[in-house]
């Protein structure tokens, strides 16, 4: 039976959307998400990313294989195009503008604002050593500017969950960073069980930051919505940069508020329709 899927990109972090509303097991396995975004044999994506009934009262789950085929806990830059993709498949009947979703990572909320972008209430910061997990420091300590060494060289470290890792580094220049070689050994670092997301960031001013990003399971993108969250964080937690700021990444501009009020994370961006298809 043919599937059909709408290509989304978020700040050119692309995925695969599918409508799995009438099951609750995503109609693609993690082997033939991995063929469906390899970009020179399948359509080429960072993801896949399913649209499945919703629970525990929500509007609608999304799940999200990651181009290696493993299932991360939550996407930013994919939350916002589900959200895009939900009224699209709601059509004319929408009568509302943010969705309830269950994620991996607990209840999140995007809203579609009427210029088109899509502001996402990203939940709670985690912060502890055993929420990221990390072993870098005892398990109920926060990971905040902590060393760790990475392919011969002392990195400051400090880890952020926002559902998802993150290991966050300050650098001076973050196109000086050797991504492809680093990223990975980053990823993989025994300090990290699940494996991490790794940010490289560089601060332009107390409310502008330049990120580069390795995912984990899906290598360089060119945008990274939790990780831009992460990031801000860490900012706020070193000292570094203010509540609110712009965040840039190589395929545009996130904005970005740790809220002293409600201390959950507001992020705010673009998701676009690219085409649609069917897998046969
Ligand atoms: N690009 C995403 C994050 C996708 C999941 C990540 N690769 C992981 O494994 O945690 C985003 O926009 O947040």
């Amino acid at each position: 039976m043919a599937i059909e899927f709408t290509k989304y990109h978020g700040l050119g972090n692309d995925f695969i959307l599918i409508d799995n509303r009438s099951s609750s097991l995503p109609v693609v396995t993690p082997e033939q998400a991995i063929k469906l975004c390899d970009r020179h044999f399948g359509i080429g994506a960072d993801g896949v990313i399913f649209a499945l009934p919703g629970e525990n009262g929500t509007d609608y789950t999304m799940r999200i294989f990651n181009s290696d085929g493993s299932e991360p806990e939550m996407c930013g830059n994919g939350i916002r195009c589900l959200a895009g993709f939900l009224a699209e498949l709601e059509g004319e009947s929408r009568d509302r503008d943010s969705y309830r979703i269950h994620t991996l990572a607990g209840v999140i909320t995007p809203q579609i604002l009427p210029n088109g972008l899509v502001k996402v209430d990203m939940g709670l910061p985690r912060l502890l050593a055993a929420e990221i997990p990390t072993t870098l420091t005892p398990a109920q300590e926060k990971v905040i500017s902590q060393p760790l060494e990475v392919a011969g060289q002392t990195w400051e470290v400090t880890c952020v969950s926002m559902g998802n890792p993150h290991c966050i580094t300050f650098v001076e220049d973050v196109a000086a960073i050797e991504l492809e070689t680093i990223g990975p050994k980053f990823e993989h670092h025994p300090v990290f069980p699940q494996r991490t997301n790794t940010e490289f960031i560089q601060v332009v001013s107390r409310d502008y930051l330049k990120m580069r990003v390795w995912e984990r399971g899906a290598g360089i993108t060119l945008a990274c919505g939790t990780g831009a969250c992460a990031s801000l964080v860490a900012g706020v937690l070193t000292g570094k940069c203010d509540r609110i700021a712009t965040v840039e990444l190589p395929g545009g501009l996130l904005q970005i508020e740790w809220s002293e009020i409600d201390q959950r994370v507001y992020m705010t961006g673009p998701a676009e329709r690219v085409f649609t298809g069917k897998l046969s």
